[in-house]
This record gives C-alpha cells, sequence and structure tokens, in this order.
C-alpha cells in the first residue's frame, strides 16, 4: 500500500489503463475486463484489475490535472512496478477537422509548465510517446475503422482558460487538442524507462462550442478503450 493506493503488492498489473475520471475505471474495468476486482478506492480515487484476452490489466483513475496524475504514475510505477501506461482521456478538438468522438493519439504535449518544470529548470524537455504503442495505436484504430488523428496535443492546467491568443498560436501549429495530463505522463515515463502513450477521445470542440454531458464522457468512451488495450499488447 501507498499513501494514495490501497492495493497489496501484486493487485497491480504491469499494463495499466489511467482514464482521469475515477468511475471511467470503474466502467472500463467492468465493460471491458474479464473478472474486474476493486484494488483502490483511497479518496474515491478508483483502480480495477482484471485480464484482457488473458493478459493482466488494471484500470486506475489519474484525477485531473497534472499535479494529481503525477502522483499515481509515480506510486505506480515506483511502489506497484508498472510498466505500460496508457491514458485513456477526454480532450477538447482545436482543429476544425477533429470531430467530437473523433480519437486523437499523442505523439506529443506541449504545456507551459508541468510538476518537472522545477526540476528541469531552464530546459524544455520535449515530452513523448512510446513509439511503439502510438504506432500499434495507430493500426488497432484504424483497423477498427475509427475517425484518428495523430500528432501533438496541449496539456493544460487551466480548463477555464483565459489565453484565447495563446490558444490560436497554438490551432496555428497545429495543435489538435486539449486536456490536462498528457505532459506530465510522458515525462515521468522517460523518467522511469517505462511505456506511455495518451489516446483521447474529443468530447467537445474549442471552435463549434459542441460538448458532450457528463455521462457521455464517463460512460461511453469505448472505442478508445478497444484501442489502448489492443496497442498494449501488440
Ligand atoms: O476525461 P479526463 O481523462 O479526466 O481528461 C480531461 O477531462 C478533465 C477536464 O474535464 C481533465 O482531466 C482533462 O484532461
Ligand atoms: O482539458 C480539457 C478536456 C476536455 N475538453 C477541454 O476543453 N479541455
Amino acid at each position: 500500500m501507498t499513501i494514495h493506493i490501497g492495493a497489496e503488492p501484486g493487485d497491480i498489473a504491469e499494463t495499466v489503463l489511467l482514464p482521469g475520471d475515477p468511475r471511467r475505471a470503474e466502467w472500463a474495468a467492468r465493460t471491458f475486463l474479464e473478472a474486474p476486482r476493486k484494488v483502490n478506492a483511497v479518496r474515491g480515487m478508483l483502480g480495477y484489475t482484471g485480464t484482457w484476452n488473458g493478459h493482466p490489466v488494471t484500470v486506475h483513475g489519474s484525477g485531473m490535472g497534472m499535479p494529481s496524475l503525477s502522483i499515481y504514475v509515480n506510486e505506480l510505477i515506483r511502489d506497484y512496478g508498472a510498466k505500460t501506461i496508457i491514458r485513456i482521456g477526454s480532450a477538447g478538438a482545436m482543429q476544425e477537422r477533429v470531430a467530437i468522438r473523433d480519437l486523437v493519439i499523442a505523439m506529443t504535449a506541449s504545456s507551459l509548465a508541468t510538476p518537472s518544470s522545477g526540476m528541469f529548470r531552464e530546459l524544455n524537455f520535449a515530452p513523448c510517446a512510446d513509439f511503439g504503442l502510438l504506432g500499434a495505436a495507430v493500426g488497432a484504430a484504424e483497423a477498427q475503422g475509427h475517425r484518428v488523428h495523430v500528432g501533438g496535443i496541449y496539456s493544460s492546467d487551466t480548463f477555464y482558460d483565459e489565453r484565447a491568443d495563446l490558444n490560436e498560436a497554438m490551432v496555428r501549429h497545429g495543435v489538435l487538442a486539449v486536456e490536462m495530463e498528457t505532459a506530465e505522463l510522458y515525462i515521468l515515463a522517460a523518467r522511469y524507462g517505462v511505456r506511455a502513450l495518451s489516446v483521447l477521445t474529443i468530447s467537445d470542440h474549442l471552435i463549434t462550442g459542441e460538448d458532450l454531458p457528463s455521462a457521455d464522457r464517463e460512460r461511453s468512451f469505448g472505442e478508445m478503450v478497444e484501442v489502448a488495450l489492443a496497442a498494449a499488447f501488440a
């Protein structure tokens, strides 16, 4: 057990799917895993472990934002031996061609700062996805017939953003979508030498103003779960 995860040693699989929403973790585990059992509920941050096609898999919430994700990812890797972590998150589209419910697979994530910024000092470290996972996820998404976009995203610290000029600059530079965790996930994966990827589903659109309700964000993003599982064991 750690400060934030109540699981016993061995309760967490080497492969972890990591949504921000703990209730999405519960839904994904109950929907896609065989024999899921709850392994964490400390602070309401739900984690479940089961199997997928015979492979042990944990689905665990990260909470919202990079400081929260940093706590869980540090403990999952250092204390439980996680080797592959795939974020399954929602995101806001920043390009017209990216539509609601499309998948976005993040090659890299820009940010103003991350919890690791203090450690890097003047260095602008470039967080990047694991290439093998990325290729496998793109292949799985295309094979499953999903609309998928691959490229850079923005990991923001503010959901209610006031920097229209900054968003405009990112749109001009092709940033596909905004969310709040991937940059730090990729940095921690690099630090510990494990594999990481973010597979995202578009839940709202910064240009058109469309959005999906919270129930859809919790329980209807199964395509990204299927892509993440296929990529993890490709
Ligand atoms: O749906 P999740 O995975 O939580 O991801 C997105 O949704 C939250 C904001 O509503 C942030 O965590 C953001 O990154
Ligand atoms: O961080 C996020 C997540 C979904 N949609 C957004 O606009 N921002």
